[in-house]
């Protein structure tokens, strides 16, 4: 029999990213989602397209090969699925894994095949399988979670492409830009060996990899995003258009280099050649992304682990310089009550609601007694007191 992944997320990194590359490891990929408008097409096309553009032109892979499941209507067809799967990803929103690992953990509390499932999130987000490997096992009986590695093998990883929201007319085709990289622990496969899939490049140790792409991507993408709505731009590649962006973007991205190079030993000349490529990358100007996807879900942005004040906080707790860092939490906390985004209402009604101290727990996760805290509260202090003078932030 072929091998077969069940990926949950229909998405635009689901189709764009991971699909692609299981789809050219031969995987047959099973296709879970909740929306029907996506599940129908899938349901209803044997094909569909990937499209790298880059100045260089576009070059245009198809996909084939995969069948698709609501969860949502057929949750056992889904159950019985990763019974019998090689490997199980998603792309769904770090804040969605509770939600898909109660159909995981049945799916592998009957597994009764000779190799475990490997279970791999692709999330933005530090240790995204670990927070599905929970709440997989709060899913699980008790006396059944000795033995779970024998059914399944959790890794963790980092992600990277950009994918920008598609046009309205693309149906399941994706256009995507070139670079990609996809970085997965291969420790806790052990003994059984990691799963073969070549776009991986497997690693004994994540975390260098996954904090210089959250803290040098993401916080410049979302930077970019949080700065340049404030200054009205529509795209991000506008906003890096703009030299007073461009340069507070390249100012972030100093502080998060000095954190990483001094974390994790990489050379000052890698970290800078990494920080072109990467400026280069979110500059795109024919990837057409908005500033509203790219500074999506604000409530998470500003979280602990998160893009600015996870390297903030180890800044600060090393006595280095974050004040730029500061500057995108400021833009970040003004990203309220967007269209369609459901978490800029919420941090306006947080921000609204609760003392400056107060809002900067609820929001970041910050200690007390962290030596970043009073910094951000001054910031968030500083939002809600616009508001108060305006009836809403400065934008
Ligand atoms: N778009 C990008 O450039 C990148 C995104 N990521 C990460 O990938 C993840 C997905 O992002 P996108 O693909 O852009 O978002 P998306 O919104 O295009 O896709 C998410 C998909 O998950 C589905 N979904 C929601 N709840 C579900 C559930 N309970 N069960 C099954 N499916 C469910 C949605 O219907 C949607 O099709 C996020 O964690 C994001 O941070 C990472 C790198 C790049
Ligand atoms: O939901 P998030 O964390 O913004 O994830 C999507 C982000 O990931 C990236 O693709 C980088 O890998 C950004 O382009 C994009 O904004």
């Amino acid at each position: 029999m072929g091998m077969k992944a069940i990926h949950f997320g229909g998405g635009n990194i689901g189709r764009g990213f991971v699909a692609e590359f299981l789809h050219t490891a031969g995987y047959e990929v099973v296709f879970i989602d909740v929306m029907d408008n996506i599940i129908n097409e899938l349901q209803n096309t044997k094909s569909y397209q990937v499209t790298e553009v880059s100045e260089a032109g576009e070059t245009t892979k198809t996909i084939t090969n995969y069948r698709a499941i609501n969860s949502k209507t057929h949750e056992q067809d889904v159950v019985e699925e990763i019974s019998t799967a090689d490997i199980v990803t998603c792309a769904v929103g770090p804040n969605i894994l509770k939600f898909i690992a109660p159909v995981i953990a049945k799916g592998i509390d009957i597994r009764s095949t000779p190799k475990p499932l490997a279970v791999i999130a692709c999330e933005n987000a530090i240790g995204a399988t670990d927070t599905l490997r929970g709440h997989i096992e709060s899913h699980t009986d008790s006396e059944r979670l000795e033995t779970m590695g024998e059914r399944a093998q959790y890794a963790n990883s980092a992600i990277d492409r950009i994918v920008p929201a598609q046009a309205p007319n693309s149906g399941l085709n994706v256009r995507i830009e070139k670079f990609y990289e996809w970085v997965v622990e291969k420790g806790p496969f052990g003994n059984v060996g990691h799963p073969n899939i070549p776009a991986i490049h497997w690693v004994d140790h994540l975390e260098p990899y996954i904090e210089r792409k959250l803290f040098t991507v993401n916080t410049s993408h979302a930077t970019a995003a949080y700065y340049g709505r404030y200054a009205g731009k529509k795209t991000i590649a506008e906003a890096m258009h703009d030299s007073y962006i461009r340069g507070v973007v390249r100012d972030v991205l100093k502080e998060t280099a000095s954190l990483i190079i001094d974390k994790h030993e990489i050379e000052a000349q890698e970290q800078q050649e990494y920080v072109e490529t990467i400026i280069a990358r979110i500059s795109n100007p024919y990837l057409e992304d908005s500033v509203e996807r790219v500074g999506r879900a604000p409530v998470r942005k500003l979280g602990r682990k998160e893009r600015f004040i996870g390297p903030a906080a180890q800044l600060a707790e090393r006595g280095m310089k974050y004040d730029s860092l500061l500057g995108s939490v400021e833009m970040a906390l003004r990203f309220q009550n967007v269209k369609d985004d459901a978490e800029s209402v919420e941090l306006a009604t947080i921000l609204k609601e609760n003392a400056p101290a107060d809002a900067t727990v609820q929001l970041t996760g910050l200690e007390r007694t962290h030596p970043l805290f009073s910094a951000v509260v001054k910031v968030v202090d500083q939002v809600q007191s616009e508001a108060k003078e305006t009836g809403q932030p400065r934008i």
